[in-house]
């Protein structure tokens, strides 16, 4: 288990080696741009997250199918994502 103890608003999914952080927006389209900015990232990592968007709200799981649990790239990725909202 990777330590997580310095992202704050993530927390591990039960049963899963996967950690998960809810973002809420003002609206769907700071959703959706969150996203976007997001996919550049992911791409360019090669690191993809497991994501639920319903209007303003986007539920992001993330893990490593490769090593099927948190990997450095998770938290890697998650990193990036606060930054975008913090
Ligand atoms: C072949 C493998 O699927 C790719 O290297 C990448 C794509 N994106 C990925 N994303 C995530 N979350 N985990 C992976 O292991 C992963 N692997």
């Amino acid at each position: 288990m990777q330590d997580i103890s310095e992202l704050k608003n993530w927390q591990y999914v039960d049963g899963r080696d996967a950690i998960s952080r809810c973002f809420q927006f003002d609206d769907f389209m700071k959703a959706f741009a969150f996203m976007t900015q997001v996919a550049l990232k992911a791409e360019k990592m090669n690191h993809h997250p497991e994501w639920l968007n319903v209007y303003n709200r986007v539920e992001v799981t993330l893990t490593t199918h490769d090593t099927n649990g948190v990997s450095k790239k998770d938290i890697e990725l998650a990193k990036f994502m606060d930054g975008l909202v913090d």
